[in-house]
Formats: structure tokens, C-alpha cells, sequence
């Protein structure tokens, strides 16, 4: 059987430590320890408050279910200790540079880098921008304000630009524009909307192109221990961790 280590064990980690299939947690790492612990003892995994005896730990690959900070600070690392990884804060690699470095190193070292389709649907036809025009690709998130850890009384646009730019901004909550963009191969159109009377975190995303159009709405429920994060992000890398070892792929 696949064997992790878990990169962050907050709302998403606790999801996966629950709910995980056809793979065993050996590791746990937190800038918390005591998160790490607590869910040491919940799922049988050996807890660690130092990165690298984390990595140096025998398992097969990591999953960084933590923030962008925290894969931007240890992709390379993970790659190095010779184990594959998955990385929910896609927004790591927004940054063209880092995303290259990080690909290069991996495929020197014949490691993998997975991404999960995370809080939205129609990441996998979407790749197809990779080979074919797409002239459109718009993404409008509208989230409660508890969700972006604000207040406000009516709808209000919080960024209207680039994904790459507005990741920087909203890191905890537009993940999935940078997904979007690495999977369509170009940039991605981001308008990031506060609604007080959405009580659903709302992916619309607008694609156009040489195989016609698309509109894909996703209304998320927010996950109850993290507002900002839909409860589908987590199902999507429970997913993606179940399929790993399948023999048949399925989706572009
Ligand atoms: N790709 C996608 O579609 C989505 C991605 N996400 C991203 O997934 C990540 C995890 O989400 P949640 O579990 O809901 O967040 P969370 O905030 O509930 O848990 C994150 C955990 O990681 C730990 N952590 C953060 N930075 C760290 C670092 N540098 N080193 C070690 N530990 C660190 C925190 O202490 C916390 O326990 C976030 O970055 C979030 O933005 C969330 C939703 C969708
Ligand atoms: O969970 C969501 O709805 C999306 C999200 O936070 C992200 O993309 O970072």
C-alpha cells in the first residue's frame, strides 16, 4: 500500500486522516505540533516537530495540505528526499520561476507532482487548452465574508485581474485559479466577490475556444472547520490519493 506523509493537519489533514482510502499515514508534520500529535494519535502515524526528520521518515510521498508558503518553502526539499508530492496549495506555483525549478528538479530526480482538482469540476477537459486555443477563461469565486475572514453588509468585488496576482492577495482562497491556469496552459481571468447572502463558496468559471463553451457552476459547502476551504478540496485529494495506485486512469 501507498505510504504518506502529511504536510498539514488542519481541516483538509483531519479530512484526509478520517476518510483516507487505499493509502496508510505513517508521518505527520505541523508548524503546530500539537496538531501534528493529536492526529498522530488518532491515525497511528509517528508525529514529527522537525521537517527534516520528517522527510527522512520511509514513506512514498507527501501531501501538503498546509499553505503556499509552507509548499513553496519545502517542494524542492520533498523532491530531494526522493518522494513524490501533492500539493493542494497549487498557488505555490503561480510563481513561473519556482513552478519550473520545482518541475525541472523533479523530473532530474524521476519524482512526480500531483495536483488535485481541488474545489472545482472541469480541470480535466480543461487541459486540452494545452493543445487547442482557448480565447476565454474567466473564473468568478463569490464567497460568504466569514469565508474570506472579513465583514461586509452587501456584495462587493474584492479583485478583478490575473490569477497570479490575486493569489498573492487571497492565498487561503484562490487556489483553484491557479489550477485552472496550469491546466489550460495560459492566464486566467479572476474576479473574487464577497456576498453576505451566499452561504455556499460559488466557482463560476466562463471558457471559450476552438471546441466551443463552456460555463461550469460549482457551489461548494464550506468545510465546517474552514470556512475558506470548500469541503470538495478535501474529498477531490482523497480521490486522487485512492486512484494513485488504480491501473486505470480515467479523465483527460
Ligand atoms: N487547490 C484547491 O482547490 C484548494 C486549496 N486549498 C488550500 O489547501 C491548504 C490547506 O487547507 P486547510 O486544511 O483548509 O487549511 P487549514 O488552515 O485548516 O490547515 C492548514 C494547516 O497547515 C499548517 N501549516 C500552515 N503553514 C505551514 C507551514 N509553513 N509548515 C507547516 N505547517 C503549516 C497549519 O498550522 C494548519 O494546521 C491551504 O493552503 C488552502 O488554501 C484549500 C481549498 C481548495
Ligand atoms: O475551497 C475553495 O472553494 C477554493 C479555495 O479556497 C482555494 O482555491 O484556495
Amino acid at each position: 500500500m501507498l505510504t504518506i506523509g502529511l504536510l498539514g493537519c488542519g481541516n483538509i489533514g483531519n479530512i484526509i486522516a478520517k476518510n483516507h482510502v487505499g493509502v496508510e499515514i505513517v508521518a505527520l508534520f505541523d508548524q503546530m505540533p500539537e496538531r501534528a500529535e493529536e492526529m498522530g494519535r488518532l491515525c497511528h502515524a509517528k508525529a514529527f516537530g522537525d521537517i527534516e526528520e520528517f522527510l527522512s521518515e520511509d514513506f512514498d510521498l507527501v501531501v501538503e495540505a498546509a499553505s503556499v508558503s509552507a509548499a513553496q518553502e519545502y517542494a524542492l526539499s520533498v523532491l530531494e528526499h526522493g518522494k513524490d508530492l501533492v500539493v493542494m496549495s497549487v498557488g505555490a506555483f503561480a510563481d513561473e520561476y519556482f513552478r519550473e525549478e520545482v518541475t525541472r528538479r523533479a523530473a532530474a530526480l524521476g519524482r512526480r507532482i500531483h495536483i488535485p482538482s481541488g474545489a472545482i469540476f472541469g480541470l480535466d477537459n480543461l487541459k486540452i487548452g494545452q493543445i487547442s486555443g482557448i480565447t476565454k477563461l474567466l473564473l468568478r469565486t463569490t464567497k460568504n465574508p466569514r469565508s474570506l475572514n472579513m465583514e461586509c453588509t452587501e456584495r462587493m468585488l474584492l479583485f478583478s485581474g490575473q490569477a497570479n496576482e490575486c493569489i498573492k492577495h487571497y492565498p487561503k482562497n484562490t487556489n483553484v485559479s491557479v489550477a485552472l491556469e496550469l491546466a489550460a496552459g495560459r492566464a486566467v481571468e479572476v474576479e473574487l466577490w464577497a456576498d453576505p447572502d451566499v452561504d455556499r463558496n460559488v466557482h463560476e468559471i466562463f471558457i471559450e475556444g476552438d471546441f466551443g463553451e463552456a460555463t461550469i457552476t460549482v457551489r461548494n459547502r464550506p468545510s465546517p472547520d474552514n470556512p475558506s476551504t470548500s469541503y470538495l478540496a478535501a474529498l477531490s485529494i482523497i480521490t486522487l490519493l485512492k486512484n494513485l495506485s488504480e491501473p486505470m486512469r480515467i479523465g483527460t
